[in-house]
């Protein structure tokens, strides 16, 4: 007799993995793909992914798995026939095999014809002029969702504001997707949650659906001002993070730094309009914590970088891959002084970069100039739910990293 939650199948006939190989899906696949097609959405919808670096190349594969029909779009010709000939994108995912039907071309026109959703995975700064490429190729009714997480040098503007601004678009018909998503760890199928944010649910769901298979779960929202700023600014204080850990301090002060960072994250976004619990969500604190944590992230290398005393020059020329706290250290800061928003943390960052505030220094915000001591306010006032609501917000969203449940009133 098996014992509860034992399989039939004996784990001495069972096929063993090496270490590090990950767990196959192909088994969990096709079940998911059933309840998609249950909820009436065609295997084989049409999509195009635009960007073919870490993030765009890991999103074509998540939504090839779930069972659309990826084009995704490569500016380098060799790199497209290297991933649709050789299956594998050797710069930005080193030991990853893409999936068997997922095509690249490094012609706009080709990616774009028939494409019912558009991803959009380019570096934030040239997003405008990539939009002035894509119009003429786009279908008409076509969703168009942003993957990145930065916002323009000079307007300060999010990633969907500028694809409204430059498109005849319905803005109903404009998505972003954002959350604690490491392109490494997913494309090597690793369980992760992400929360896809539209004005209109119906396009959030819709994406949704398509960008859902057996590895990675995506949540919806109507909150694109919380989603949007959530993934901008969580890149700046894990700058900071990387700062601090090229210092050499330990984790009372990154623990310091990200409980701070969090209450001036969530200050910042909704003081533009966001819903504070976005920000105790996967668009906030899961990628905090994820992008914090990691050494696979680029911002927290380039902080770590400048804390073991490089120039912002050196950092810059070491950094392969689009590193976007960099460059919205500046917007953020015009942005917040427009609304009176404090944020000593990453007033500070900006000073690391600007070689104006020795690293080892940037700890003082943890104290302040007055002697007298201070209440710790956690969330802005104005929402304040007390410490009580933010530990329930990380257990809420621990949960939904582990077991991709969705929690009363989550997202
Ligand atoms: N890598 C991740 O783990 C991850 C996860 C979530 C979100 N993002 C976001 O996705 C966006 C893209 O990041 P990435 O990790 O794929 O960066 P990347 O550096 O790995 O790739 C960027 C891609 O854009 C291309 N590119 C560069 N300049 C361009 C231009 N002017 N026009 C068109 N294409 C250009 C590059 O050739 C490359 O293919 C960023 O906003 C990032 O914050 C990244
Ligand atoms: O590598 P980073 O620092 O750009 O972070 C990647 C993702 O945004 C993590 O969610």
């Amino acid at each position: 007799m098996p014992s509860p939650g034992s399989s039939r199948t004996s784990a001495a006939r069972r096929p063993r993995r090496s270490a590090g190989t990950p767990p196959s899906t192909t088994r969990r696949r096709p079940a998911v793909l059933k309840a998609k097609q249950r909820q009436g959405v065609p295997a084989g919808t049409r999509v195009a992914v635009l960007g073919a670096g870490s993030w765009g190349t890991t999103f074509a594969k998540i939504l090839s798995d779930g069972g659309a029909d990826v084009v995704l779009w490569a500016r380098r010709p060799e790199l497209a026939r290297e991933i649709t000939e050789g299956r594998r994108n050797s710069d930005y995912l080193p030991g990853i095999n893409l999936p068997i039907g997922l095509r690249a071309t490094p012609h706009l026109d080709q990616a774009l014809a028939g494409a019912e959703q558009v991803f959009i995975s380019v570096p934030s700064q040239s997003l405008r002029e990539n939009l002035v490429l894509m119009e003429p190729f786009l279908e008409p009714d076509a969703i168009l969702v942003s993957l990145m997480k930065g916002v323009e040098r000079g307007s300060g503007q999010r990633m969907s504001q500028i694809i409204e601004e430059m498109l005849p678009i319905d803005p109903h018909h404009i998505a972003a997707i954002s959350g604690p998503n490491l392109a490494l760890e997913i494309a090597r199928e690793q369980p992760t949650a992400a929360v896809v944010s539209s004005t209109s649910l119906e396009t959030a769901q819709a994406v949704a659906i398509l960008a859902t298979n057996s590895y990675f779960r995506s949540y919806v929202n109507t909150d694109v001002i919380g989603t949007e700023f959530g993934g901008v600014l969580k890149n700046l204080i894990a700058v900071a993070i990387g700062i601090v850990d090229g210092v050499g301090y330990g984790e009372n002060t990154k623990a310091s730094i990200i409980t701070r960072g969090l209450v001036e994250m969530t200050d910042f976004a909704v003081a533009y309009g966001a819903q504070p619990e976005t920000l105790a969500g996967l668009a906030g604190l899961g990628d905090l914590i994820a992008t914090c944590q990691s050494p696979l992230s680029r911002n927290n290398t380039a902080g770590r970088l400048l804390g073991q005393g490089y120039s912002i020059a050196d950092v810059v020329k070491q950094m392969q891959q689009t590193t976007e706290g960099l460059a919205s250290v500046g917007p953020i800061l015009d942005l917040a002084r427009a609304k009176g928003v404090d944020m000593p943390i990453v007033e500070q960052v900006r000073q690391v970069l600007a070689g104006t505030l020795k690293p080892r220094d940037i700890a003082p915000h943890l104290t302040t100039d007055s002697a007298e001591p201070q209440g710790e306010r956690t969330i802005d006032d104005g929402q304040a739910h007390g410490s009580a609501a933010l530990w329930g917000s990380v257990k809420r969203t621990l949960d939904q990293l582990r077991h991709g449940r969705r929690s009363p009133g989550g997202n």
